[in-house]
């Protein structure tokens, strides 16, 4: 296990934000609470690495819970920031920036002709079902075990990341009114979304799912599912809410939909979207979003929504995207993690299996693959925490539970790779 001892100012500044945070941390999902010990105190980053208050550089696997698609402090974004930070901060007024950020959505995202900037995923969900409630008149939203949409209360139930990470899938201070309409589903089963039209069909505002799920591991959405999905909600007037905060600009410019072929209603957006500042963004077809005040009646404002710093790191984020595509070196980058991984799992005799698409993969202490929530808590998480500490001590920073994705970076190289695959051969070893 790793020893705190060999990170003395990270210890020292935690026993300090514990008296001031709850847990000593702003989210829950960085607080180790699944694995342990105590969490690491960032200094800096820069391209593929983290570097903590110690000094101790770290190969990061999380690029801030999805964001850096490029790596950190990518030099472009930061002279984006340089730039827009001499002009103001916030101006609660319009500016070509989130014009500029906007066009980029609507160009890359295939389903979206008109976008609503806010300021975080949760924001973006919260919103998105708001609108699918407005546009329909019905009060019901569909949705699925272990997935995650951020903290919305009517969106807390059977949730996935640090809810399932700690055990609290369904959260305190959810009203049963606030969570009465919300009916939950295993993912990947179209038998039960078939059942649950047949019985609720006119009374559902929306379903909203992750089109490939990251937040109980990586879980990939069969055809079968992806095509009921569409297919029953237009039949029962229904909107299919892609909640792409995670896959978004990750797995193609134009996000799961792209690589999938799914055709939603609404998207949400976040992570990459901002370059690393908080923005969330949700967007569909110009008359759903006429449904939107001031054009249309459904409520939805934010005093810091658009900000041009946040437009500013978004914009060349989504500019170098679209003009740079780094998605075959990241597809090559992570099928070599993922061969390398599977070959540790073959020679070390581990029980475990590789779920990968793109440059989101999961290693889940399982003997079945994943394919929904019920398969997912099969997991052997005592293995994956010991798995988590041997990592972290030989210097590569993965997400602190089994239920999360692991990100590679642009800046990610193959060698690399390959040390993080001699590293995992290591510690599986010792398991
Ligand atoms: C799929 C998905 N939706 C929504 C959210 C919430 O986003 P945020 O944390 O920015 O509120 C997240 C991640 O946190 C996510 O992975
Ligand atoms: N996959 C889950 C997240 O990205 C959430 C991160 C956070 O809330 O800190």
């Amino acid at each position: 296990m790793s020893s705190v001892a060999d990170r003395p100012l990270s210890s020292q500044a935690f026993e300090r934000a514990k008296q001031l945070m709850p847990g000593g941390v702003n989210s829950p999902a960085r607080a180790f609470g699944a694995v342990g010990g105590e969490p690491i105190f960032i200094e800096q980053a820069e391209g593929a690495y983290l570097i903590d208050v110690d000094g101790n550089r770290y190969l990061d696997y999380i690029g801030s819970w999805g964001p850096m698609i490029l790596g950190h402090a990518y030099p472009p974004v930061i002279e984006a920031l340089q730039h827009s930070i001499a002009r103001g901060t916030s101006y609660g007024a319009p500016t070509p920036g989130e014009n500029e950020l906007a066009e980029l959505i609507i160009e890359l995202v295939p389903s979206v002709d008109k976008v609503r900037l806010v300021n975080s995923g949760t924001e973006a969900t919260m919103s998105a079902i708001r609108l699918a409630r407005g546009a329909t008149g019905r009060d019901k939203i569909l949705k699925f075990a272990g997935n995650y949409h951020g903290h919305v209360d009517s969106l807390l139930v059977a949730a996935g990341s640090a809810a399932a990470t700690l055990a609290v899938p369904n959260s305190p201070g959810v009203t049963s009114g606030a969570s009465t309409d919300t009916i939950v589903l295993e993912y990947n089963d179209a038998e039960a979304l078939a059942a649950a039209f047949a019985q609720h069909g006119s009374e559902i505002a929306g379903v909203i799912f992750e089109p490939v799920c990251g937040n109980m591991g990586v879980v990939i959405p069969t055809t079968e599912f992806l095509t009921a999905l569409r297919s029953l909600t237009r039949e029962h007037g229904a909107l299919l809410i892609c909640d792409e905060v995670m896959t978004g600009f990750r797995l193609s410019p134009g996000g799961a939909q792209q690589l999938l072929g799914i055709e939603p209603d609404i998207t949400t957006l976040g992570k990459i979207v901002g370059g690393g500042l908080p923005v969330g963004a949700y967007g569909g077809s110009a008359e759903i979003m006429g449904h939107i005040l001031p054009e249309g009646k459904v409520f939805q404002a934010g005093t810091l929504s658009g900000n041009p710093l946040a437009t500013a790191a978004g914009s060349t984020t989504l500019r170098t995207l679209r003009d740079n595509p780094p998605y075959e070196r990241l597809e090559a980058l992570t099928a070599q993690l993922e061969a390398g991984l599977n070959e540790a799992i073959q020679s070390t005799g581990v029980t475990a299996n590789v779920a990968r698409i793109g440059s989101m993969i999961t290693l889940f202490f399982s003997e079945q693959p994943i394919t929904d929530w019920s398969t997912a808590a099969t997991c052997d998480i005592k293995r994956f925490a010991q798995y988590f500490w041997g990592m972290m001590d030989r210097g590569f920073y993965l997400p602190c539970s089994q239920y999360e994705a692991m990100f590679v970076s642009a800046a990610h190289t193959p060698e690399e790779i390959d040390a993080t695959i001699t590293a995992a051969r290591e510690v599986l070893a010792t398991l």
